[in-house]
């Protein structure tokens, strides 16, 4: 008998058999590397496929993607991003599933700010990153999962209107360890009696490791803001942005200007009288740029190595370096780094290359670096008379020179 030949090269009777083996092995293989990806995804790992969107608006969709749009203009080759934690990727998707408490309306600005990304209509929690549902990670089963619970802050951006808080917020975001409240939840100083469950449900969801945070800028002015804050709890990390208080009034006035054309000069606002000379300290413009004085009731409820001071003048100069300081308080992995900005000539400020969650290059809306009017030029040199020995106090009490005095 012929010695049986190489397969197929000899057809013998028991072929159909084996093909039909064959298939229901390779039948067999297909179910299990399938089963084995289901698997995966539920583990969060699966980045890679696409899958179906189940119980997504399209509204979020298409408001993130204009919002984040609009200003951007950014480079044409943005630097490679890393890709949000699956984790994170995770709670985001839950988040855009499932509408949370509203958060109240921040002032004027930051009411402005969700308008301009209207992503964070649509986004419970207030995300509001312009997150965008085509660019939901897959891993669809994974919606299913309910991890994660909301934690009241363990950091808070208190202070100061107008010192680029929301900038960085925003910068902030992008940390894979950090979540935050969109909106200024105004609880300590406007929504106290509501109680700490109600501040606690306007959070995010956050698994361990990852921070909990807001920002609201009054806070820094708000007489029965530190006692509040250090009743919630003592170890809250606090940080201000402060910015030379003399263009931060004009950047306040602007504000106002912008939404009340008909008001005083800012010039007759600043003076009680002026050719006294006589500062009015009554006027919020002038009245939150006296930082040593509100610092001073801070410093009653919480040690100095609480709280950390960031330079608003230097957040638009070297984002990544001040990023960095506030990374480091934080107790988070350095992860933002000047890779991570670029700067935009037509907006004239730093702007994200990546914005959190959305993948797209993302500048701040029209209200944040907004041009200031003019205002006479004796005017500001009286003010930064009356601002200058202010400023020392708060240098000497933070052990920073700030460098708004020349
Ligand atoms: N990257 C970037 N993009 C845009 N704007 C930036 C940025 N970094 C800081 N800033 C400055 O932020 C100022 C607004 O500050 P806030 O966000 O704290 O304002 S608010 O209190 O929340 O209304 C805003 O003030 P104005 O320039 O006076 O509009 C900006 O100067």
């Amino acid at each position: 008998m012929a010695p049986p030949g190489p397969a197929g090269a000899h057809p013998t009777s028991a072929e159909p058999l084996s093909r039909s083996i064959f298939r229901k092995f390779l039948l067999m293989l297909c179910s299990l590397l399938t089963s084995l990806y289901v698997f995966y995804c539920l583990a969060e790992r699966c980045q890679t496929l696409s899958g179906p969107v189940v119980g997504l608006s399209g509204r979020g969709e298409e408001a993130g993607a204009a919002g984040r749009g609009a200003l951007a203009g950014g480079p044409r080759e943005p630097a490679v991003w890393p890709a949000p934690a699956p984790r994170k990727r995770l709670l985001q998707l839950r988040q855009w599933r499932r509408r949370g408490p509203p958060a109240p309306r921040g002032d004027g600005d930051e009411a402005a700010w969700e308008e301009e990304t209207p992503g964070l209509a649509g986004v419970p929690g207030g995300s509001g990153a312009g997150s965008s549902v085509a660019e939901a990670p897959p891993g669809t089963l994974a919606l299913l999962l309910d991890e994660g619970s909301k934690q009241l802050p363990q950091a808070i951006i208190i202070g100061v209107k107008k010192g680029g808080t929301r900038a960085l917020l925003e910068f902030l975001r992008v940390h894979p360890d950090v979540r935050a409240v969109g909106a200024e939840p105004h609880f300590f100083d406007r929504s106290y009696d509501k109680g700490l469950a109600w501040y606690r449900d306007l959070m995010p969801r956050t698994l361990e490791g990852q921070i909990t945070m807001e920002k609201t800028p009054s806070y820094f002015v708000t007489r029965e803001a530190p006692a509040r804050i250090a009743a919630m709890s003592r170890d809250t990390k606090l940080i201000v942005v402060v910015r030379d208080p003399v263009t931060r009034a004009v950047s306040d006035y602007a504000q106002t200007l912008s939404k009340r054309p008909d008001i005083p000069s800012f010039e007759s606002l600043t003076f009680r009288n002026r050719t006294a000379g006589l500062v009015d300290t009554a006027w919020s413009a002038i009245h939150i740029g006296l930082y040593a004085k509100h610092l001073e009731h801070w410093l009653r409820h919480f040690p100095l190595g609480r709280m950390l001071f960031v330079s608003g003048e230097r957040l638009v100069r070297d984002p990544a370096g001040e990023l960095r300081r506030v990374q480091d308080f934080l107790g988070l992995k350095r992860i933002i780094t000047d890779k991570h900005f670029y700067f935009n000539k037509t907006k004239g400020f730093p702007c994200l290359k990546k914005a959190e969650g959305s993948g797209r290059p993302h500048c701040l809306g029209k209200t944040k670096g907004r041009p200031h009017p003019d205002i006479d030029g004796d005017v500001l040199r009286r003010l930064r008379d009356f601002y200058r020995p202010l400023n020392r106090k708060f240098y000497q009490m933070t052990g920073l020179d700030f460098g708004w005095d020349g």
